[in-house]
């Protein structure tokens, strides 16, 4: 489905959560979303997920306003990162809801998932631990089907290994059944070879909306003597500057591998989650 931010702002009272945004999600891939605390994740998942309205702009869902559409947002599921079910349901009463929700609701894996997880039909969400209410989540993201699932950091309480459980799971079901899965977390190191794109919010505005691939190909940390990486980087752009004696370290982004290595400066590749530091972090900022 395609999703069409334009102009997209949203404010609480005074404070401006989403300001101006613009960018589109043609493609069904698994995309990274992600920034600081109070970026404006959680608002941008809202907002596609039809759960509020926005303050002016637009979002648009295969053209449609996905908010109070029923028709509309039973093709998104969103997962929220607690309290998604009402504390009195059972277990098998949140699926069976979700059932009669999503035409594309798949009963037989929503069973076979929450024995995985281990999960007991009969409990009620109140007696679940905190994991286990994150495992229902996650159950219920999956068996969805929606052509567009959304998981804002879904894995509170989850121990490393029923983790590293779920991104298996999204991998293979994303194999399986190709859709939009929108992917929030803090957790960037642990997730990141699963994002084939990534969008990075600040402030409440696009930083940067790039294939993780291009990005794992083109961010470079280099090292020299001062004066010939500042020769180097005269004309290119660098994110992070860091001194030591009279070595340099610094952080290109949009940078051709083959030149740096041309030019006889060591190299390293940077994590996605070391790029967003340097990206987002005003503390590290570059002075030239
Ligand atoms: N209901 C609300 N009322 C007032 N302000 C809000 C409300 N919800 C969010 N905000 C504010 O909007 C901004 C964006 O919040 P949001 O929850 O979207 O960020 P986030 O990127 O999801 O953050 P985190 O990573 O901490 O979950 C923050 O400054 C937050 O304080």
């Amino acid at each position: 489905m395609k999703i069409e931010v334009i102009n997209l702002s949203k404010r609480y009272g005074k404070k401006t959560a989403l300001q101006n945004l613009n960018f589109l999600i043609e493609e069904p891939k698994i995309y990274g979303l992600l920034g600081k605390n109070g970026a404006g994740k959680t608002t941008f998942m809202e907002l596609l997920s039809g759960l509020m309205r926005a303050s002016s702009g637009e979002l648009l869902v295969d053209g449609v306003t996905p908010f109070d559409n029923q028709r509309m947002m039973e093709n998104i599921c969103f997962v929220g990162e607690a309290n998604n079910f009402k504390k009195e349901l059972k277990v098998k009463h949140v699926l069976n809801i979700n059932r009669l929700f999503y035409p594309t609701w798949d009963h037989s894996l929503a069973e076979e998932l929450i024995a995985n997880f281990n999960l007991d039909m009969d409990t009620k969400v109140k007696a679940l631990s905190k994991g286990m209410e994150s495992a229902l989540g996650i159950v219920v993201g999956l068996a969805s089907k929606a052509a567009i699932t959304i998981f804002d950091e879904p894995y509170i309480g989850l121990d490393a290994s029923s983790r590293s459980y779920f991104y298996e799971l999204l991998i293979e079901h994303y194999d399986k059944y190709p859709r939009t899965i929108i992917l929030s977390t803090h957790l960037i190191d642990e997730v990141s070879a699963l994002f084939e794109e990534v969008i990075i919010l600040e402030n409440g505005q696009l930083l940067l909306k790039e294939e993780a691939e291009t990005l794992r190909e083109s961010c470079f940390s280099i090292s020299g003597e001062r004066q010939k990486i500042n020769n180097f980087t005269a004309e290119k752009k660098v994110i992070y500057q860091k001194d030591f004696m009279n070595e340099r370290t610094v952080v290109l982004l949009e940078e051709d591998r083959t030149t740096i290595e041309n030019a006889g400066f060591s190299i390293h590749t940077v994590s996605l989650q070391d790029l967003i530091v340097y990206l987002t972090d005003k503390k590290r900022e570059v002075k030239q």
